[in-house]
């Protein structure tokens, strides 16, 4: 195993893996300058310098095991890497590893109708899988902002879930198989695409969420679904957040709802100022929900509106708007969307954290009681996934502060947040995975027990340690 690099300067590999690498991947596909180093050697995140050795791009699954061969054999360590968009650094080589690019692993292999199945490399991108699952009258529901990037490879390393989870769930629920080349360096293909198999360990289920730490999946069965009719999206305006989980209950005994998201004021102030979107309504309100549902029935059209009408009546509701056609849902899809890209520009600390949905009044008061005392002076976002138990909370830098010294003033704020998930028993992180930035605080979600199960399931999988070290823990 390579040691951890302390400066910056590019580390050099043996010239002999150089070339054992080009024969395995083609000469073309090795790359080494500086640019590609950067580029591909980081994800979203801003807390770490990019400082991998080598780029590869390999094309198939035989060419990535021969590219792990190679690592065990010089006991390199490898960052496979996706359409970067991860926040957690999952996907950052920042100690001379072997970046193992999935971009050119983007093709469509086989489409199985009657499965209502679709097999692909796990280079493909989110959208793409999408337009494909539209072209044959399907639908894939995972969905995020990130999706016109993000690859299912790296969806699955973090079971990415985004804003339809409420009803169609993480990226987990959609994978029926895989191809998987381990840190030892066997192809293993894992359930074939079969929704029955009771045949013991579902090995699958081991890869989603392993954040390329077990190996590199290579090619992915996924389940489509059919598409949903006249979405609707209703954007509400809440005067206190004690309000956003009545408005939950009250949608949800009487519709099926396909998203439920929640933002304040800075936020949509925030994405105004950015996009030069209109505000929904007049009234500017500390928090709005945005939610969705099927609107192929009028019954179910007149069912949202007398639950809009009830929640005004009970003050939970100040002001609302529900879309009328396509392009207005998706501009007030943009409301809530556009946040985390327009916020980016503050540098901001993020939190991903979940509780159950019985928690969240109790534990938002918690964490509102924190922000208060703590940041005093800083611009909060309160976004998410609220119909999920999952707040995004972000703290925006102040421009007098460096990159450094308020990240070093969050960490502080850290324990007390993390305090709270772990009283209420809830995530760190709820779906942006753990990488680099969480795993000093893996410890309030998974006690040392379990984490030593982990680090054990780890050695079965890649016994020389080459596979993304130094993420999840
Ligand atoms: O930037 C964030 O904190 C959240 C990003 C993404 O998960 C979202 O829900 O918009
Ligand atoms: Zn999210």
């Amino acid at each position: 195993m390579n040691a951890p690099q302390n400066s910056l300067t590019t580390p050099v590999l043996p010239p002999e893996l150089i070339t054992r690498l080009q024969q395995a991947v083609g000469e073309a596909r090795v790359h080494l300058d500086s640019d590609t180093l950067k580029t591909w050697g980081k994800d979203w995140t801003k807390h770490f310098e990019p400082n991998p050795s080598v780029v590869v791009f390999p094309a198939n699954t035989l060419e990535v095991q021969a590219v792990v061969k190679l690592a065990n054999e010089f006991g390199i360590a490898i960052t496979p890497s996706g359409g970067r968009t991860g926040l957690s650094a999952g996907a950052v080589a920042a100690n001379g590893e072997i970046v193992v690019s999935l971009d050119r692993m983007n093709k469509v292999i086989d489409f199985l109708p009657a499965d209502r199945m679709v097999r692909i490399q796990a280079g493909v991108v989110t959208e793409q899988l999408q337009q494909f699952a539209e072209e044959q009258g399907l639908y894939y529901p995972v969905d995020f902002a990130s999706a016109g990037s993000s690859q299912i490879g790296g969806n699955i390393g973090t079971n990415a879930g985004g804003i339809k989870v409420i009803k169609y769930g993480m990226t987990r629920q959609w994978v029926l198989g895989m191809t998987v080349v381990t840190g030892k360096g066997d192809i293993l293909r894992l359930n074939k695409g079969m929704i029955k198999n009771a045949t013991g360990y579902d090995l699958r289920h081991l890869m989603i969420g392993a954040e390329g730490t077990l190996g590199i999946v290579c090619e992915v069965d996924i389940k489509l679904e059919r598409q949903p009719q006249d979405l609707r999206v209703l954007v509400l305006g809440v005067p206190e957040f004690a309000a956003v989980m009545h408005i939950l209950q009250a949608f949800q005994n009487r519709l099926d709802l396909t998203a439920f998201e929640f933002f304040n004021e800075l936020a949509i102030q925030k994405v105004i100022a950015h996009t030069g979107i209109p505000r929904p309504f007049e009234s500017a309100c500390p928090f709005y929900v945005l939610l969705e549902f099927e609107g192929k029935f009028e019954a179910v059209v007149d069912d949202a509106m007398q639950t809009f009408e009830h929640c005004m009546e009970q003050g939970w509701v100040i002001d609302g708007v529900m879309s009328q056609n396509q392009s207005q849902a998706a501009t007030l899809w943009r409301l809530r969307e556009d946040i985390s890209e327009t916020i980016a520009a503050f540098t901001p600390y993020k939190n991903d954290i979940s509780v159950l949905i019985t928690h969240v009044p109790a534990f938002i008061a918690d964490i509102d009681a924190i922000v208060t005392e703590f940041y005093p002076d800083f611009e909060i976002c309160w976004f998410g996934h609220i119909g999920d138990g999952n707040l995004h909370l972000n703290i925006l830098k102040p421009a007098n502060l460096t990159k450094d010294e308020f990240f070093e003033k969050c960490k502080v704020v850290n324990k007390h947040v993390f305090e709270t998930v772990q009283k209420y028993d809830g995530s760190i992180s709820a779906e942006h995975g753990v990488g680099m930035t969480k795993k000093d605080y893996l410890h309030y979600t998974r006690d040392e027990v379990e984490i030593e199960y982990l680090r054990e399931i780890k050695k079965v999988f890649d016994p020389k340690g080459i596979m993304n070290p130094g993420k999840i823990f």
